[in-house]
């Protein structure tokens, strides 16, 4: 398990979480939801150590994270940020393989190969692996990236230990098709004993996919619980400013919005 306690972080006097507490558990798909500058990214690097809260802890299982070596979290945890773009001239192979970094000294192995080639099949890449990095579209190079985490958490066959995937808006460049492969996909991982903490616009998206939800609002956690309990009329409207209209799907029955 995740678990935080009363993270506040801030910069020059701007508050950006104030006090957020939460458990994440492994085998649940967990969303994030909110506006811009609700805090959301903000909140993936305080759980993952890319910043450090003035206040607060952040467990892994029984372990400070701060108390794990960095070689031990990158086995054992993966995060697809943002920013895509890379300072260096490297191949799709190249970048799918840095997510292999911390299995080998110098050289990948036939197996580290093996995984980047199966992970960039898996994200409909394959093709594309001895093309430069820089020449692809904003959505081929959003599915290399993933390609790149899944490689990194990818388990050997008697690896039961608990993982943990951090993906900031992973399918914000992807058509729809590869939207819900991703989601799909991402679905399956969490099974298999991992945290999985997914930040997305799309309330949809939300109430097909997530086992939890964590709605953000002003560097707070508004709500946190199922999409049904959480992407509340009231809810929406309060942190959106939107009135939302809900639909039921005709063959899941599942809720859909719209607005
Ligand atoms: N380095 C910084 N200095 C000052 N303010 C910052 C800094 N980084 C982020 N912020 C502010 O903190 C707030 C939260 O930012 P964050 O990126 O966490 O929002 P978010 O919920 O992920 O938003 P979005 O949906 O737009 O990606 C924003 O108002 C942002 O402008």
């Amino acid at each position: 398990m995740l678990r935080a306690e009363n993270l506040s972080f801030q910069i020059g006097g701007n508050r950006l979480i104030d006090n957020v507490s939460l458990n994440l558990l492994p085998g649940e798909f967990t969303m994030v939801l909110g506006p811009n500058g609700a805090g959301k990214s903000t909140l993936l690097k305080l759980l993952t150590g890319t910043e450090t809260p003035q206040q607060g802890q952040v467990w892994y299982g029984d372990q400070l994270l701060t108390s794990i070596p960095l070689a031990t979290q990158a086995r054992q945890k993966a995060v697809l940020s943002q920013l895509l773009s890379l300072p260096f001239d490297l191949s799709v192979a190249e970048v799918v393989m840095m997510g292999r970094y911390p299995y080998f000294d110098l050289n990948p192995t036939h197996l580290d190969k093996q995984i980047a080639d199966d992970c960039l099949e898996a994200v409909g890449m394959f093709s594309f692996r001895t093309r430069a990095f820089a020449s692809l579209s904003g959505g081929e190079k959003q599915k290399v990236h993933l390609a790149r985490v899944l490689a990194q958490l990818h388990r050997q066959p008697n690896d039961t230990s608990v993982k943990y995937l951090f993906l900031d808006e992973p399918i914000s460049a992807l058509d729809i098709h590869y939207q819900h492969q991703i989601l799909s996909l991402v679905r399956e991982l969490a099974a298999e004993n991992m945290v999985v903490f997914v930040i997305v616009h799309d309330i949809n998206l939300a109430f097909q996919y997530a086992q939890k939800v964590i709605l953000m609002d002003q560097a707070r956690i508004y709500g946190i619980g199922s999409a049904d309990e959480v992407l509340t009329e009231a809810a929406i409207e309060a942190v959106f400013k939107l009135k939302p209209y809900f639909l039921t799907h005709p063959e899941t029955g599942r809720r859909v919005m719209i607005c």
